[in-house]
């Protein structure tokens, strides 16, 4: 069964052939598509529409330099040339998985969290609290009672972070609503399993509720400021030799070439597309 996934380029973005090998990796039939060839530029008609696809990726990258805010113009962009394309993709039951600067991209768009009686953008994400772009490794903890299509089977692992506007921030009342209903995916983890509660620098950006990544209501809309496409195969871990020597030394097997956390966000949307068309 074929699943086709679009993963958008343009102007800035930069994560889209890494996050289009992770997709490639997880059994999606996945493409590169630039932007202007969904919304048409001077003169030349779009050759694509979203329709011909099951999952979208927002990658990550510097959209038009980050110009006005991470992910504000290609937001704009996309609302103005393609608002309705997106909203019928949702409403299809489509998956969609932004970024970083895709996250941006998400939230601006008003996709994400997407609250009911929400259309218009309820959370941001802005500035490091640190003041300045960080671009390591951190832990993640993922939620298990939230309906996340991407995140399914996860608990704790790492990934890489490179951002410099990754501070989720809402108001209380939005904040209550999105722990409610289960809609923070993704947390900072403390390095030992735990919440970062807010700690730097294992909360690297200050970000409220240490969320890392949200989803909508139905689970198949996803934002995160991590990168799961950095993280695909074990040897792309920063300690991964550290850890083939403690496996060796207990007599276990290590293989630097399997399979990594980060690929089994995109094995669980190939999977769960596959799974909605066998109904
Ligand atoms: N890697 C990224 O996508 C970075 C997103 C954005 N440019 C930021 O710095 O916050």
């Amino acid at each position: 069964m074929t699943v086709r996934a679009l993963v958008l380029a343009g102007y800035g973005l930069n994560c889209d052939v890494e996050t289009n090998h992770a997709l490639l990796l997880a059994g999606a039939e996945a493409e590169v598509v630039h932007v202007n060839d969904l919304t048409g530029y001077k003169g030349h008609k779009p050759v694509k529409t979203l329709d011909q696809y099951d999952i979208l990726a927002f990658v990550g990258g510097f959209s038009w330099g980050d110009d006005h805010g991470g992910g504000v113009v290609l937001a704009a962009r996309l609302a103005n040339h393609l608002g309705d394309q997106v909203r019928e993709f949702v409403d299809q039951g489509g998956l969609a998985i932004g970024i970083c600067n895709g996250f941006q991209v998400l939230v601006n768009l008003g996709l994400l969290p997407g609250l009911k009686g929400q259309t218009e953008r309820s959370v941001a994400l802005i500035a490091n609290n640190c003041g300045n772009f960080q671009d390591r490794w951190v832990e993640m903890l993922a939620e298990p009672k939230s309906p996340c299509v991407f995140t399914r089977g996860l608990s704790r692992f790492d990934l890489p972070i490179r951002h410099g506007e990754g501070k989720f921030v809402a108001t209380d009342e939005t904040l209550a609503r999105l722990e409610e209903n289960g809609l923070v995916a993704l947390r900072y983890g403390d390095g030992r399993g735990d919440r970062a509660n807010g700690e730097f620098p294992q909360n690297p950006n200050g970000s409220k509720n240490d969320i890392a990544g949200i989803c909508d209501q139905t689970g198949r809309i996803f934002g995160l400021m991590p990168h799961p496409e950095g993280f695909y195969r074990q040897s792309q871990h920063p300690l991964w030799t550290r850890l083939r020597e403690e496996k060796t030394r207990k007599g276990e097997p290590f293989d630097s070439m399997a399979p990594a956390a980060g690929l089994k966000f995109f094995q669980n949307a190939v999977e769960a597309v596959k799974q909605e068309k066998a109904k």
